[in-house]
């Protein structure tokens, strides 16, 4: 059986992970805060797709004791990226593959610089999952990941036999043949959602989607985003404005993952959301006003809190 390690396990990794494990997986959690309320209770999911408790879960505090797996996830914020240079060398073996979830750009570059680019994959997690306590996560809405190769294999995607992986374990997931598409296509929700949630203060979707100024300026940077995605070759149709917009009023008070971490105090994924975004837009030539302004008032606001 293959042997998977998942990095990074809060609400994207633990509801992955577990899923995958209850699948009959072999997966390992490199844990930190939750190491023991996962060791004594195990984790439990509470999900649109159904409840679940996996106990007892193969818990480990350092990527040592985990040792070489096959499949590394890599769930955790874009802010720990520093720390990869450390904790995937002892899980590495010669054909270890690497899939992140994270949001944003950036990610699958810095895996490549360590592990060569056709070794790893992305995933885009359309979905709404948050850990409300240790090793309990809540699964609100969506489920979708649509996963890619990061350089286009000769033959046999890896990320094709993850994706039939992933559905196996009850995870709705989609091959995609063009990642950096998916990437930005996932941008158009996070960089207006996302950064409004934290220049506006710290409010909820719902919130920003009453007031029709914030509703306006949401409209705008996804604007911006798909214009800047097509200035770089990758097409999104402008329909996903209405699309995003409809989907996310079926999530009423939702508090997007960036929102949480700004109101906790914690460092903000904002090079990966908002920075790198709006540098490879703009060194393709996009006129991105909206997206401009937007960082601006993030960085206003992780100032503040200072
Ligand atoms: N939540 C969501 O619905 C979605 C999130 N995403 C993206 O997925 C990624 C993960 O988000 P999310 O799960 O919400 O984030 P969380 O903050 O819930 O989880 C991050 C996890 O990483 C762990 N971590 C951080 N640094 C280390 C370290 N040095 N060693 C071990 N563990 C560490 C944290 O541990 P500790 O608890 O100890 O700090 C935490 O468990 C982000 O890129 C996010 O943007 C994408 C789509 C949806
Ligand atoms: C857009 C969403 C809710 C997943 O669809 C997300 O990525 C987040 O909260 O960061």
């Amino acid at each position: 059986m293959k042997r998977i390690a998942i990095v990074g396990a809060g609400a994207v990794g633990l509801y992955y992970g577990a899923r995958l494990a209850l699948n009959g997986e072999d997966v390992s959690f490199l844990l930190r805060s939750d190491y023991e309320a996962v060791e004594e209770q195990g984790i439990r999911l509470e999900s649109v797709h159904g409840d679940a408790v996996l106990k007892p879960v193969k818990a480990f505090r350092t990527a040592e004791e985990i040792g070489p797996v096959d499949l590394i996830i890599v769930a955790w914020k874009a802010t720990a990226n520093d720390l990869f240079e450390s904790v995937l060398p002892p899980l590495c073996h010669e054909e270890t593959q690497l899939l992140t979830l994270q949001n944003g750009l950036g990610n699958c570059e810095r895996l490549a610089e360590i592990v060569g680019p056709e070794r790893v994959m992305g995933g885009l997690c359309f979905v709404c999952l948050n850990r409300l306590s240790e090793g309990f996560v809540k699964h609100t809405a969506g489920g979708k990941v649509t996963i890619g190769d990061w350089l286009a294999p000769p033959a046999g995607s890896k990320a094709e036999e993850l994706v039939r992986r992933f559905k196996s374990a009850n995870i709705p997931a989609e091959f995609s043949d063009d990642l950096k598409t998916a990437q930005w296509r996932k941008l158009v929700w996070n960089t207006p959602f996302n950064g409004l949630s934290i220049a506006e203060g710290g409010v909820t979707t719902d919130r920003l989607l009453a007031d029709p100024e914030t509703k306006s300026e949401i409209r705008a940077v996804m604007g911006d985003v798909i214009r800047a995605a097509r200035a770089l070759g990758c097409e999104i149709d402008p329909a996903v404005v209405d699309f995003e917009i409809d989907r996310t009023k079926g999530m009423d008070a939702y508090r997007p993952s960036s929102m949480i971490d700004y109101v906790e105090g914690r460092e903000v994924e904002f090079d990966a959301i908002w920075a790198e975004p709006l540098r490879q837009a703009k060194l393709a030539g996009a006129d991105v006003p909206h997206m401009e302004a937007l960082a601006s008032r993030i960085q206003e606001r992780l100032r503040e809190r200072r």
